[in-house]
């Protein structure tokens, strides 16, 4: 099992970024992390010479522990959390046309997630999904599974197996769903959910690389008892929580007419005790001020998708506003709402739905600066901010002494040849000779991809390398 292999005391030297804070953005060129057997870091020093004098400082322990060099150009960065995706709906990423949530919904995604009743076809979609989340540096991931109890255990199995960190949710949806896919009664919900609930407790009983999450689809997929009796459950098992909130105006105007009496969509949740620490809403486009109170006030996060809401025509997302107000905010790359596994490629939609924010669409004054989110602020979302979200602020996320070892190891290939001819390389980053560490950093966010993505640890096990790497 890639989560528990027993690992020997590790030095990694080399190039290091990580984010300090919301707009501290650390780059470190000559570093090196110490992570011990169990995949902790016990040591992080800057400016090193060389091997020797590290092993020499941190005493006999060290010795003999095994190195790994990033040799070229290239950094070790945190790996990325993906605080909301859906793993069922993988093979339709790319496909949406011009429909919008609702109709999305009962044209693209329904038929595809009923048909993972079949566990040979979730076995085939899950165990790409999670090889290619993890080729792209996510070393946590939130899935929405399906309805199905054998399809969604499956789901928790293979991320164990893998070893990448999960929070694995069964769908629940007892209402105006199409009766090929629905739950028959909340009764059949919370006894299915429950079944998952104890198959992922029983698989990883301390809940280090799987847990279970309770999944209300969104509010007008569930009836108010389900609603009520998934927060009861939820606080019954400790558990976390996810579900979609204020993604779309039709969607917010149906709500609003399925809970007449509740104050706002938020309040739907608030009422069946949804909202907790431990609860994560994707998208969360279009609440009012006094929703956004009582989020913070509950504790519940936030998950940004900002490929989705785009593809969706959702809208655009005040996220710079939500920090401001003292929410916690992650990025989701809400597959297949959004088509691509790359939380790499939420960072970069992230700050171009800030531009947009900005700019104000057409008519639009000056663009207003306080909208825009830096580029180290989306890496800080995509790595601490989703850490909060997700319920590992101290464990993973940043490069410090007792957290775990999740990571990534980001390689930009060599620089541009002076000499005429030369080829374009497998890297698509491109480097000449004027690159500060930083410029590199941001060149990465800007034009850099999977093909940067050469291993990926979590817990110092590596969980993903790239042909040909060799560590
Ligand atoms: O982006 C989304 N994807 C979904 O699958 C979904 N279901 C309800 N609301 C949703 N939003
Ligand atoms: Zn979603």
């Amino acid at each position: 099992m890639a989560a528990s292999q027993p690992i020997p005391k590790t030095i990694y030297i080399g190039s290091f970024a990580h984010c300090i804070s919301l707009n501290e953005l650390e780059v470190c060129e000559r570093g090196a992390i110490g992570v011990d057997e169990e995949g902790v870091i016990r040591f992080v020093e800057r400016n090193v010479s060389n091997e020797e004098d590290i092993k020499l400082n941190f005493g006999e322990e060290w010795k003999d522990a095994k190195v790994v060099r990033l040799e070229g150009k290239g950094f070790f960065f945190p790996g990325f959390i993906d605080t909301h995706t859906h793993a069922p709906q993988h093979p339709n990423s790319g496909l949406f046309g011009k429909t919008t949530l609702l109709d999305w919904l009962t044209t693209y995604t329904f038929p595809l997630e009923a048909s993972l009743s079949s566990l040979p076809k979730a076995h085939r979609i899950y165990t790409n999904f999670v090889s290619r989340t993890l080729s792209h540096g996510t070393t946590t991931c939130a899935y929405y599974a399906t309805r199905h109890v054998p399809a969604t255990n499956l789901l928790s199995s293979i991320c164990l197996a893998r070893g990448q960190r999960a929070l694995v949710g069964r769908v629940c949806m007892d209402s105006l769903s199409p009766p090929y896919y629905r739950d028959a009664s909340t009764a059949s919900a919370v006894a299915d959910s429950r079944a998952c609930i104890e198959h992922t407790r029983r698989i990883d009983p301390s809940g280090t690389i799987v847990r279970p999450i309770v999944t209300p689809r969104f509010a007008p997929s569930c009836t108010a008892p389900c609603l009520a009796a998934l927060g009861a459950l939820a606080h019954e098992t400790s558990s976390f929580i996810q579900t979609h909130i204020s993604e779309n105006h039709n969607e917010i105007a149906l709500v609003k007419s399925l809970f007449p009496h509740s104050k706002s969509y938020t309040d739907v949740y608030d009422t069946a005790n949804l909202l907790t620490p431990q609860t994560i809403l994707a998208h969360a486009i279009h609440l009012s001020q006094d929703e956004r109170d009582t989020i913070r006030a509950r504790g519940a996060k936030i998950s940004h998708c900002p490929a989705s809401n785009t593809a969706l025509t959702s809208g655009c997302c005040r996220v710079r506003e939500y920090l401001d107000q003292g929410l916690t905010v992650g990025l989701g790359t809400d597959v297949s709402g959004g088509c691509s596994p790359s939380i790499l490629e939420q960072v970069r939609q992230a700050i171009w739905t800030s531009r947009f924010v900005a700019m104000g669409g057409p008519g639009a004054d000056q663009p207003d600066e306080k909208a825009k989110l830096s580029t180290c602020e989306a890496l800080y979302l995509a790595t601490r901010g989703g850490a909060e979200v997700v319920g590992l602020a101290d464990k993973v996320g940043v490069f410090e002494v007792g957290r775990e070892f999740d990571a990534q190891m980001v390689r930009l290939g060599v620089e541009v040849p002076e000499v005429e001819g030369e080829s374009v390389q497998d890297s698509p980053v491109s480097l000449f000779s004027f690159e500060s560490r930083e410029e590199m950093v941001e060149k990465w966010v800007y034009s850099g991809d999977d093909r940067n993505c050469a291993v990926v640890w979590v817990r110092g096990r590596v969980v993903h390398k790239r042909k040909g790497v060799v560590v």
